[in-house]
This record gives C-alpha cells, structure tokens and sequence, in this order.
C-alpha cells in the first residue's frame, strides 16, 4: 500500500509526544507567566461580577441626581455616573452582563459549529456540502447590519444580541472542526478504529473528539474575548437592553460627560481592555502549552493522490468464476474499484476473483500500485469515500457483504469476525490512549467482556503475542514501546475477538529484518491455531514461501495468475510471475526484458 509518510517516521520508529494531561496542561500554563497573570485577571473579573452583591451595597441602576457625578470617595469608593449611580456598582454588576452575553456568543457558536463540523468531516456526502454552502453564506453576511436587523425586530436585548453573534461565529468554529476532522479521519488508527468494528459515533467521540478539542478551546477563548469588544460596542451605541448595568452602558453614559468628568472612561475601559487582553493572551499561550513543543506526531495517511494511469480498458471483464468446494470463508467474484478523475475513471481493480477457504493463507502478491492494497481494503470495506466499488458476489461465511463501506452487515463483521493487521504499527494506534485501553475497548464491545476481564484477556494475549513484560506494555502509551512491539499488539487487537478471517496488509514491511521473521512466526502460530483464513498482501516472495498456501499474483488491478504456493514457485506459467520471481534471485533478468506481458489473462484465486 502506497504511504505518504511525514518526517521522523522511519521504520515504524516512535516520535509521537506523549499526550499532555489537563493536570501537566494547567501546570505547563501556570509555569507561562503571561498565561498565569491572564489568568489571575480572567479569574479575578469573574470572581468580582460573581460576587458583586457581596462587593456593594449600591443598586447598580439606582440613580440620584443629587449626587450626580460625584467624586470618588466615601459611599462611592468610584464615584457616580452622570445620573448618580454608583461607578463601582455598574462596573461590578457589569461584569455580569458582559461575561454571560459573551458566554453565551461562545456557547452558541461551538454548540453549532463543533457538532456540525464533526458530521460534514466525518461523514462528508451531501450534508458537508449542504453545511459548507450554509457556512460560506453566513459568513458573506455583514454581521453589524444582521445585528441591528435583529435588534430592530425584536427589541434592544444583549443576550439576543449575543446569541445572533454566537450564531455567525459558528461557522468559524464549523470550519475549524470539519478541516481537522477531515484531517484526522485519514488517519490509519481510523481505519483500524473502523476495522475494529467501532461504530461511526464511538470513533468520533473516542478518536476524532480528542483531536478537536484543544482547537476548539482556543478558537472559544478568542471569541469570549471578541464577544466582549462586540457586546460592549453595542452598548455603548445604546443597542443593548436598556436598564442593565453593562460595560458598554458605562463608556456610553461615560462618552456623555467626556469634558466634565472623563475619569468615567477609565473603569468601563479598563474591565474591558484587560478582559479581552487577558482572553487574547490566554488563547496564545494555550497554542503554545498544547501544540508548542509537541513533534509532529508519528503519523502517515493513506495516499490520496490521484493515478494518471488507467488499467484494464483493453481487457476481457468477465472471468471464470472460482470453483466452490463448500469451505470456502471468502468468495469475491468480479471485484471492480475505480476513482473518478477528470475524464472519466481509473480503475484500480479490475474483475478480481478470489476464495479462501478456513484455515488457508492466501497470499496477495505484485508489484507496488497492482491493486492488492486496493483488493485488500475493498473486502474489509475500508476504501477512501470517493472509491466506487461494485462485485458480482462478496460473500463472507455465507452472508453477501455488498459494496457498501458503511453497510450494517460490514460493519458488525469487522473486528468481530474479521480481523485486520495492517502495514504500519505505530500510525495505527491512536497516540492518545494506553496499549491496554486500545486492545480492551473492541473486545468489551464485540465480546461483552467486562472491564477486569478484557484485562485479563489482554494481557494473556499479549503475553501470548511474545511481548515479554505484558503489565507495563498494558499501561504504556505507543510512544513508549518499539515498532516490533506495536505489530505484535495490533496482532493481538487484530486476533482479540478471535476472527475467521484474519487480512494482512504487508504486516512486516515497516519492520526490522530481525523481527519479521518472529512476526511472521506468530502470525502462521496463531493462523494455525485458530484456523483462520488469512489473506496477506506481500510484495516479497520470501514471505509467500514462509506462510502462504496459495498465491495470487496482480497486476495491472488483475490476478493473472492463482496457484498452490508450492507449485507457483515450481512451474509458474504466466511471464510477469516469472519475472517477479526472478527479479528476487540474485541473477535476476533485466526488467527491460519482462515489460510485456505477452500471453496475459486474467485468473481467479
Ligand atoms: N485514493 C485513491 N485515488 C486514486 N487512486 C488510488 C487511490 N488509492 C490508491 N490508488 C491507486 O490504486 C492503485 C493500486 O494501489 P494499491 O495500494 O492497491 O497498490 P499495492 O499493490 O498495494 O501497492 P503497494 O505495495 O505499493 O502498497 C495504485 O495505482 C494507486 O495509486
């Protein structure tokens, strides 16, 4: 399978950061000293508008025009406004208006955008582009003219206000949250998530909701500082409810006397220029504590770009269909990917046809861009969303699977009864949670085990996988073991719920030449013993001969040749077998030699 992989990722090697707990996050801010003077203010003004009854005695919209402006001192520490209330009042009651209006911008934009982003990301189709579409036009709106249209119609109110302000900030937040979900949802511990048989709900909140979060927090504290510079300009142009005692009302009622007694400005000023200064600098410093020294995560994505080439358009597309002998776990008959492009389709498999029957090993071999990725992932229904599949029959144990991805039948078969061991150890599991939890969750959901005895399990699995120390692999975060180790847990997931089919994409490739032979040891141990079917998809002939009892060899998208191993290697009969064959012996023909295919025709596994 062709990986774009991302630098510091070699051989499966880890540079993943570990996750940063809330306790190391509020300690790693603490240390910041502007994000902890950010926020001692926040705290402070919060604390002060909460505690303003305690605070004053005064009523913050009682008014005297006998002590009109009246200096600070005495009964009013601050002063009074140009009607006589009291300026220490207003500013604490104040804090109360403008912290909930703007508590309420932010509620509303992250109820809307998080969720809303979460599903176009994730499930994309029509949805994404109805949301997309309504998020562009929301945002073309000129917010200033849609809030005095509001406020016309329904009357001067601040939390009204603040809700429709909320609502045009969600689609920044919508925006946000579906680029990082269509990010993340590439993602191969999302796949293996998928071929676990999680269900689309618990893969978002499990997976793709972690990823999300500390974004989202950042882009909330922004807005909570945005909401308050919006609320407070709406105020002071006396659009806000009339009455309350608010930030805005103060510079209004302030700007009024400006000449006579200016030090009015300073209060409603200063809540409000260090309110939003300590929100903008707590946004800052939670980007540095949460991504700041973080390497980039050990990760690959699947590779989405496009192929020039299109196979197959020459080709016979009905094949001889495989004989049926009664064991067979597997049937794919006329299996077709192909991917739109430009002008027309590229067809990545071509009519394959292939069995395995209980308890055999099928080998998938060819060269890099053949299809057996492709083939491979069609089966366990894991191709990209713009991937078109169609088969004449793909039927597992007896029941049709059909081409659908998200079909209910798949999904309940994945992980269950077929497992998955895929190509790269490390970008499979998720960096965000512990071995144990990771082997665990699938077989409590699939096995109905409870928590003690999917513990249990798994540490027998791991102990049984070879992994000398199973407590401590259990309790380790992936970062914190070898890519070896990390394949023999992703057997163990794979084998946890003790599948029939077993499909393994090139699953010694990322590893050290020392290890693949243990791994491929363990593999045909655990095969045998628990007679599963397996499908292996190999560019390496040393592992067909190690563990294969059929092979399938593909090219172009197409079997074109299906054999017991042992004769395959002994006879082979198609050109390009041969020359994959002998371009493994050290005195290998030239590949000028082997480019045509001559005699080629397609064959069923
Ligand atoms: N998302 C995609 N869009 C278009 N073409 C794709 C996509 N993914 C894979 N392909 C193409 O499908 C073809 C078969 O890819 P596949 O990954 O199955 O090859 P492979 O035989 O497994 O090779 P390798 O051993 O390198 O992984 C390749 O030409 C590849 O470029």
């Amino acid at each position: 399978m062709t990986l774009l992989s991302e630098p510091g990722t070699l051989g499966g090697e880890p540079v993943t950061a570990a996750p940063a707990s809330r306790h190391r996050l509020l300690r790693r801010l603490l240390k910041d000293p502007v994000a902890a003077v950010s926020l001692a203010i926040l705290g402070l003004v919060v604390l002060a508008s909460a505690a303003a009854p305690l605070l004053t005695a005064h009523d913050p919209a009682g008014s005297n025009v006998a002590h009109a402006l009246a200096p600070a001192g005495g009964a009013h520490p601050l002063g009074t406004d140009g009607v006589g209330r009291d300026v220490l009042a207003r500013l604490l009651y104040g804090g109360r208006t403008s912290l909930l209006g703007t508590a309420l911008a932010t509620a509303v934009a992250v109820l809307l955008g998080v969720p809303l982003g979460l599903v176009a990301g994730y499930f994309r189709g029509w949805f994404d582009g109805v949301a997309s579409w309504s998020a562009n036009l929301v945002m073309s709106v000129p917010a200033i003219i849609l809030l005095l249209v509001v406020l016309g119609s329904v009357g001067q109110n601040t939390y009204v206000a603040m809700a429709v302000f909320g609502l045009l900030m969600a689609p920044g937040v919508f925006r946000l949250v579906r680029g990082l979900v269509n990010a993340v949802r590439e993602e191969l511990y999302v796949d293996a998530a998928r071929v676990s048989g999680l269900s689309d709900g618990r893969i978002i909140r499990r997976h793709i909701l972690r990823v999300v979060q500390a974004p989202v927090i950042i882009q909330a504290v922004q807005i909570l500082g945005i909401g308050i510079l919006i609320q407070s300009g709406l105020e002071f142009l006396g659009l806000g409810s009339s009455g309350k005692a608010s930030w805005g009302s103060m510079l209004n009622d302030a700007f009024g006397n400006i000449y006579t007694k200016p030090v009015l400005l300073l209060w409603p000023g200063l809540a409000i220029g260090l309110t939003v200064a300590a929100s903008g600098l707590l946004g800052n410093a939670l980007t540095d504590a949460l991504f700041g020294g973080a390497a980039g995560r050990s990760r690959k994505r699947r590779s989405a770009t496009p192929v020039k080439r299109s196979v197959g358009e020459d080709r016979p597309s009905s094949l001889p269909l495989p004989r049926l002998s009664g064991d067979e776990l597997l049937v794919v008959e006329d299996l077709k990917v192909t991917y739109p492009k430009d002008d027309g389709e590229t067809i990545v498999v071509d009519g394959v046809g292939l069995t395995v029957r209980r308890g055999e090993v099928l080998g998938l071999v060819g060269e890099s861009g053949s299809g057996k990725s492709q083939t491979a992932f069609a089966v366990l229904g894991l191709l990209p969303a713009e991937a078109r599949t169609t088969a004449r029959r793909l039927v597992f144990d007896g029941t049709e699977l059909g081409t659908s991805d998200r079909g209910r039948t798949r999904q309940a078969l994945r992980g269950r009864r077929i497992g998955y061991v895929p190509q790269e150890p490390m970008s499979n599991l998720d960096p965000s949670f512990r071995i144990g939890s990771q082997l665990a969750e699938p077989m409590r959901r699939h096995l109905g085990l409870s928590r003690s005895e999917a513990k249990e399990k798994a540490l027998a699995l791991l102990e049984r996988v070879g992994i000398a120390d199973p407590a401590r692999v259990y309790t380790s975060y992936p970062h914190q073991i070898s890519g070896g180790m990390a394949q023999r847990v992703l057997i163990a997931a794979a084998v946890s719920c003790d599948p029939d089919l077993l499909v393994a994409d090139e699953p010694t490739t990322a590893l050290d030449v020392t290890v693949q032979a243990e791994v491929l040891d363990l593999m045909r141990s655990l095969q045998q013993e628990r007679r599963m079917g397996m499908i292996l998809v190999t560019h390496d002939f040393g592992v067909v001969a190690d563990i294969c009892d059929r092979v399938a060899v593909m090219q172009n998208g197409r079997i074109v040749e299906a054999a017991p191993a042992r004769d395959l290697f002994a006879a082979p009969t198609h050109p390009y077998t041969r020359m994959l064959l002998d371009s493994t012996l050290e005195d290998s023909e030239p590949r000028r030699l082997l480019g045509t295919t001559g005699t080629e025709q397609g064959a069923d596994a």
